[in-house]
């Protein structure tokens, strides 16, 4: 599925070069594979078509800039308009209340309530000092009491207790008593589950909610839950003033579209994901990353936009120009190259932002290596005279240990850098200088990292 939507996304970007502006006649197709993206993320459809109408407005006239397409500039449209819709909200928990602050955690069995609250509870002694309660609703299941008492020990909070013969508003209303007497700041309450929409329940939760008047009313909620989310989002929002939203398990292989469904439904602000079974594995929601989860393309349109803002086009051009008419290609050039590789940000920022699928290629010790190498190279072809530069062959026995020496290399550096230069020289000519512009064109349309040099 992954590679699917990335191909259809791909061929947005692809399509339709050389067109000015994004127009009524270009955009419709266009937005339907958006929409089919979408969808294949499994964002709920009433949210799609919404979402669709929103951004067809605001890309109708944007301006379609350099040597971008109509395509890119419009996934890039839905990009922002995706981040900005999920990422408005505040982000971390408001404990701005008479202590204990109350935290009511709500949402469907299995949801991963239990887990995020004991999760919140460890962020909130670790990151906001807090003294933290936790207490279980959920007295028709004694198993879920007793995960509670087990996970908010490995969290390292205190535990309130209560029975299955107990009532819930009864459970709330001890609670409070203790958390106020023994000075607690926050009061977490986990409730019970839900298999789907009960009305009981329902009714249950909402009249904890009245005793408890919680400064934070917190929808747990599955990013695997997909196109159902909607449902449960609704009925809860419905039934509770839903304050943020917490999206667990996005270490799964969701594409995460219920964030977009769940944010829009309830309004309420994305704040918490979930990353793993452990108490470790909760985030801060981070809206642009999320967005590009959504569209499975990483931040290549960042890339976009960096390759566009960084490279200068017509020095590339002149230099493509250079190689064909057989003037050739000289350490000139390929210093330009690796100051602009620079210019860009140096290849770990390059990484950062394609498809994980692409960065897992190379590891973060890689990387190191080969900017190391491109300083070095840098380095070594600053210490040589523009004629040597120009004419590399001329470069004797002495003068390479002096180079060596200048640049502060072993000598070696310097015969490899020449010989890898030879090869890409002879490469370059082979291209006949169709290659750097091919090379560009590429990075927009998306088919893969380009080689460049220095990169072994
Ligand atoms: N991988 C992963 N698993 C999670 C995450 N959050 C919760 N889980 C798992 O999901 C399962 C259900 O989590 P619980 O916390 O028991 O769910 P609940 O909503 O409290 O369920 P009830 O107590 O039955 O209402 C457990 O196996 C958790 O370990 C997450 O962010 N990532």
């Amino acid at each position: 599925m992954a590679s699917a939507l990335s191909d259809r996304l791909s061929r947005i970007v692809k399509e339709m070069r050389g067109q000015a502006r994004i127009t009524e006649a270009n955009v419709t197709d266009m937005l339907r594979e958006v929409r089919m993206a979408l969808l294949e993320a499994d964002v709920a459809l009433p949210v799609v078509r919404d979402f669709i109408a929103r951004v067809k407005e605001k890309a109708l006239g944007q301006e379609v800039v350099g040597s971008l397409t109509p395509g890119q500039v419009l996934v890039s449209v839905v990009n922002r308009e995706l981040a900005a819709t999920m990422g408005d909200g505040v982000a971390d928990i408001n404990l701005a209340a008479q202590p204990p602050a109350v935290i009511l955690m709500a949402g469907l069995q299995g949801a991963g309530k239990t887990t995020t609250t004991a999760k919140l509870a460890k962020h909130l002694i670790e990151k906001r000092k807090k003294k933290v309660l936790t207490v279980s609703g959920d007295v028709y299941r004694p198993a879920a009491i007793e995960q509670l008492k087990t996970v908010t020990a490995q969290a390292g909070a205190e535990w309130f207790p209560s029975t299955p013969d107990q009532k819930p508003v009864d459970i709330a209303r001890a609670a409070i008593d203790y958390a106020r007497k023994h000075y607690f700041d926050v009061l977490l309450v986990d409730t019970a589950g839900r298999l789907a929409i009960d009305e009981a329940l329902m009714r249950e939760i909402q009249e904890l909610h009245a005793v408890l008047k919680p400064v934070e009313t917190l929808f747990v909620v599955d990013a695997m839950q997909g196109q159902d989310a909607i449902n449960t989002a609704k009925a809860f929002s419905a039934a509770l003033p839903l304050t943020g939203i917490v999206l667990t398990k996005l270490d799964g292989d969701s594409r995460g579209g219920a964030a977009l469904s769940v944010r829009q439904v309830t309004g309420a602000p994305i704040k918490f994901a979930g990353v793993s079974e452990k108490l470790d594995g909760l985030e801060v929601f981070d809206a642009e990353r999320h967005a590009g989860r959504i569209l499975g393309m990483g931040d290549i349109l960042a890339l976009v936009e960096q390759v566009t803002a960084g490279v200068d086009m017509a020095a590339a051009q002149k230099l493509a120009a250079k190689v064909k008419s057989g003037e050739g290609f000289d350490l000139n050039d390929f210093l330009d190259q690796i100051r602009q590789m620079k210019q860009m940000g140096g290849l770990s920022s390059f990484m950062d932002k394609l498809p994980s699928a692409m960065a897992a290629k190379a590891s973060e010790a890689d990387l190191s290596r080969a900017e190391k190498d491109i300083k070095r190279k840098e380095g070594i072809i600053c210490s040589m005279t523009l004629k040597e530069r120009s004419r590399p062959e001329i470069i004797k026995a002495t003068r390479k240990r002096r180079i060596a020496a200048g640049a502060g290399v072993h000598v070696q550096e310097v015969n490899r850098l020449l010989k890898e230069f030879e090869q890409m020289q002879g490469m370059m000519k082979k291209m006949k200088g169709g290659g750097l512009m091919k090379m560009m064109k590429r990075m927009g349309g998306m088919k893969g990292m380009p080689k460049l040099p220095g990169m072994g």
